[in-house]
């Protein structure tokens, strides 16, 4: 004890100054229960005593509270502080069950994640073998025909290089399109031997023996039409020109040849439109010492797709065929797209095709003489194609002597009359026949 003074709860005067030898003396008389209360005084008195200290303080009292008016407010205290003790095991018994119920919650959302996490890794494990499957079944892009998923397989795959062509699966799609409306809007700008072309393009178009100047498609508002269509359903075909080509009989044919001119924008397809009669499709590649061959026949609404990489190993062609057959006229449209020029185009005749030397190069210009009443001087001048010069509003210079018929078509009851005229040599003046042929025909 190093208290100089202590009180003792058996006598209230303060016992000062006793050494520690001392006190470990008085202690050692001490019985156990006397410990124990000394003990007990002490710690009372303490907690009293300061309670008192602190609430005198407070309220400024300087006298002490008797013993019983202390034990009240103890007691008061005690109630107060149980009280609160009270109120926050509530506090807590309910917070305990509020977090308790968000634990539940969240380890069954946890759950459910996971169960999901789970439906999700199965997915990704099958669409992870699909990428498998189809990487292994699939021959790499630059010589894969059509390499478009959206283009249904209409033929077989060969085993090394490439297909030559994908069928479009277009359903009915272009069936209700018809030959002979499209044939009425066409202004052919070339006649071969066997067949005749309408080109129409945002940029020339030159191959081997043939040459188109551009031509808005805006011009021929039947094959915009289409073309639309086609662009429309399948987005992912990307064209700026459409040339469309007429086998009006079973001899028109186009000779074997590949379209891989430098004009056109590298990789991509030429999707080509059949309307009218069926005609038979050839490709041929180049094998050592012999030629594989593939065909189709290619019916009334069908698109076939040929792609680049396809062009710089198989030619194709649409040979004759017998009559009996194949009646009818069909008209393709073979839609690419084409790269502006960067250059203009040489002056003169291009050359050939190798395969292509039965064709005539272009279509000689004819003058068209077109009569009216005075009463209807007026014409759908439109159709007529290039070079179209008006000499007192009668009188064209043509190509192509369709659309002088479509003119003459128009022309209905007579009024408006249409004639061909070939040129004059020096050897023979012109010729008018009396009654021309099919009624619109004059020759000189
Ligand atoms: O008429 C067809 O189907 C083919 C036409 C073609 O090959 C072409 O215009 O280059
Ligand atoms: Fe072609």
């Amino acid at each position: 004890m190093a208290q100089t003074e202590v009180q003792s709860s058996t006598s209230t005067k303060p016992i000062t100054s006793f050494s520690p030898e001392t006190c470990a003396e008085l202690v050692d008389k001490l019985t156990t229960d006397q410990l124990l209360r000394e003990a007990q005084y002490v710690l009372d008195t303490e907690v009293l005593a300061d309670l008192f200290s602190t609430r005198a303080t407070r309220s400024g009292a300087t006298s002490q509270p008797d013993s019983k008016q202390l034990s009240v407010e103890l007691k008061s205290h005690f109630m107060s502080v149980s009280d609160s003790v009270h109120k926050l095991t509530l506090d807590i018994e309910s917070l305990t069950t509020g977090i308790s119920r968000e634990i539940d919650q969240t380890a069954e959302r946890i759950r459910q994640a996971s169960s999901e996490m789970g439906k999700l890794q199965e997915h990704i494990g099958a669409a992870q073998q699909l990428l498998l499957e189809v990487t292994r079944t699939t021959p790499p892009l630059s010589q894969n025909v059509g390499a478009t998923p959206t283009l249904s397989t209409g033929t077989s795959s060969t085993p090394t290089g490439t297909v030559p062509f994908e069928k479009l699966d277009v359903a009915d799609k272009f069936a209700s399109f018809k030959v002979s409306d499209l044939d009425k809007s066409c202004t052919y700008d070339r006649v071969y031997k066997n067949r005749r072309v309408a080109f129409y393009g945002e940029y020339p178009y030159r191959y081997p023996g043939g040459y188109h100047k551009a031509r808005p498609i805006t011009d021929n508002t039947y094959l915009r039409g289409i073309a639309d269509k086609l662009s429309k359903s399948y987005p992912m075909l990307e064209f700026n020109s459409a040339m469309v080509t007429k086998y009006d009989s079973p001899d028109s044919s186009i000779p074997p040849h590949s379209d891989d001119e430098e004009c056109i924008a590298p990789d991509s397809s030429i999707v080509t439109l059949s309307l009218g009669s069926d005609r038979i499709v050839v490709f041929r590649r180049k094998l050592p010492g012999k030629y594989e061959r593939q065909e189709f026949t290619v019916k009334h609404g069908e698109v076939y797709v040929m792609s680049r990489a396809s062009q710089e190993e198989w030619d194709h062609s649409v040979p004759p065929v017998k009559r009996a057959k194949f009646p009818g006229t069909r008209l393709s449209i073979t839609f690419r797209l084409l790269r502006k020029p960067t250059i203009a185009p040489p002056a003169g005749t291009p050359p050939k095709r190798n395969s292509d030397t039965s064709e005539t190069t272009e279509a000689p210009i004819r003058k068209v003489l077109i009569l009216s009443d005075s009463k209807n001087m007026t014409f759908d001048c439109s159709s007529l194609s290039e070079p179209t010069v008006a000499f007192r509003k009668n009188l064209f210079y043509l190509r192509d002597l369709s659309a002088a018929q479509a003119v003459n078509r128009a022309g209905g009851s007579g009024l408006n009359q249409c004639w061909y005229q070939r040129p004059p040599t020096r050897e023979s003046r012109p010729t008018y026949s009396a009654q021309p042929p099919g009624g619109f025909y004059w020759t000189f």
